[in-house]
């Protein structure tokens, strides 16, 4: 890969006077000049309201919107832009496919996740269950992974939805969809997947996958924040209610009742994000660039280079599959005898940026007998070099506090 860090300005900077190595992407990645500029100019040039005005900049502004649709649809390979819906971001994209399992679910259906998923698509199951008297079951890991097996055996007749993680934002450990697909698929099932840690990292097939409903943000994948992506199966979206009522979404407005537009709009109601969807057309460009298996690929060989160093320190102890092959560029650790915090923060007067905490997945951090933990991602822009500081920077972190 070659050195992209000259795309990212933000990267050039020192953090208590050393200079930054960013090793916090799972939280969000940086933005490459290239999206900044797209950012920039929309503002500069052709900011205008989408599908409601026939001037010149409205035109040119919802040709830019809708083209950065194609982009999203062609990036994850969905058969229409009817299935591409602009949302915020993972968490808006999850909570509005519980909305649609709350239309189809009756009392005594089963839901199935994992203990490793993220809180928003752990909390929105557990909240929808509750409303509808479905039955939440959770699966659980084995070496660090979803046990495929354990999901099999909770897979029944009564199984309506399965939502899981594609990568874990902990473990780094990455699901078998596909396999999954067809497991829960041959039960009748819906199958919804978190991408949050996947999109950004590997080449997502849509299709192929045979998922129902895919959801990811644009700021994990160098894109502006406050935009993400909703896919769903056309099939499903057309059963589905929409999410919110207003301007746009609409055919008629009477004034007894109301109809809705056609698909993808029926789900964007009022003014959407116009310029972080254009924004997020010139992140995937930008990441289709480099190449998706190019990304995935170097994130290993990363991985690869720094777990033998990582697993080298006496008292550290990494979370996740031990098979790098098996693994995203997420890396949870602790060192024995160290809050989390305090090792992230003495690895912050080092300058590089891990992220310590429960990562909004607080039952998976209690399933592995952890309160919190410190976690390095690893992204595009990261080098052999950040890693190496990494481990320097652990090592100097044991020998202050003594370790
Ligand atoms: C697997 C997974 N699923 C959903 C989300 C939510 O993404 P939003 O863009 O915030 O809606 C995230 C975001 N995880 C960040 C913030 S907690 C992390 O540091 O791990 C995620 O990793």
């Amino acid at each position: 890969m070659i050195d992209l860090k000259k795309d990212f300005k933000i990267l050039n900077q020192k953090v208590n006077d050393e200079p930054l190595v960013y090793l916090d992407n799972a939280a969000t990645t940086q933005k490459p000049q290239q999206v900044l500029d797209v950012l920039t100019n929309y503002y500069e040039h052709d900011n205008a309201n989408v599908h409601r005005g026939v001037h010149t900049l409205a035109e040119r502004a919802t040709a830019d919107y809708e083209a950065a649709r194609e982009k999203v649809r062609k990036f994850i390979h969905a058969a229409s832009t009817k299935e591409v819906l602009f949302t915020r971001g993972t968490t808006t994209s999850l909570n509005w496919v519980t909305k649609f399992a709350e239309q189809v679910l009756t009392a005594g259906d089963e839901i199935i996740i994992s203990v490793a998923e993220h809180h928003s698509n752990f909390v929105p199951w557990q909240q929808v269950a509750e409303k509808t008297g479905a039955i939440l079951k959770i699966v659980y890991l084995k070496d660090g992974a979803l046990d495929i097996d354990d999901l099999k055996e909770k897979l029944t007749a009564k199984t309506k939805f399965v939502s899981l993680t594609h990568a874990s934002n902990v473990l780094g450990s990455i699901t078998p969809i596909k396999e999954v697909a067809e497991w829960v698929h041959h039960y009748g099932a819906y199958f919804a997947v978190d991408g949050a840690q996947s999109v950004p990292h590997m080449k997502i097939d849509v299709q192929d996958l045979d998922v129902d409903f895919f959801a990811f943000s644009g700021h994990k994948m160098c894109g502006p924040t406050g935009i993400g992506v909703l896919y769903g199966k056309e099939t499903l979206l057309n059963q589905m209610n929409p999410i919110e009522f207003g301007g746009e979404m609409i055919d008629f407005v009477y004034e007894s009742h109301s109809t809705w537009t056609e698909l993808p709009w029926k789900f964007e109601a009022g003014t959407p994000n116009i310029a972080g969807a254009i924004a997020l057309g010139a992140a995937i460009d930008y990441l289709e660039t480099i190449g998706m298996d190019n990304i995935h690929r170097y994130e290993q060989e990363l991985v690869a280079y720094v777990m033998p160093k990582l697993k080298a320190i006496e008292g550290l102890e990494i979370y996740g599959p031990e098979a790098v092959e098996a693994r995203s560029g997420v890396i949870a650790f602790n060192i024995r005898g160290l809050h989390p915090h305090d090792l992230a923060t003495a690895l912050d007067m080092e300058g590089v940026a891990v992220r310590a905490g429960h990562h909004c997945a607080q039952p998976l951090l209690n399933y592995l007998g952890q309160s919190s933990t410190a976690r390095a991602s690893f992204y595009i822009y990261n080098t052999k070099a950040d890693c190496d500081k990494l481990v320097d920077a652990l090592l100097k972190t044991k020998e202050f506090f003594g370790l």
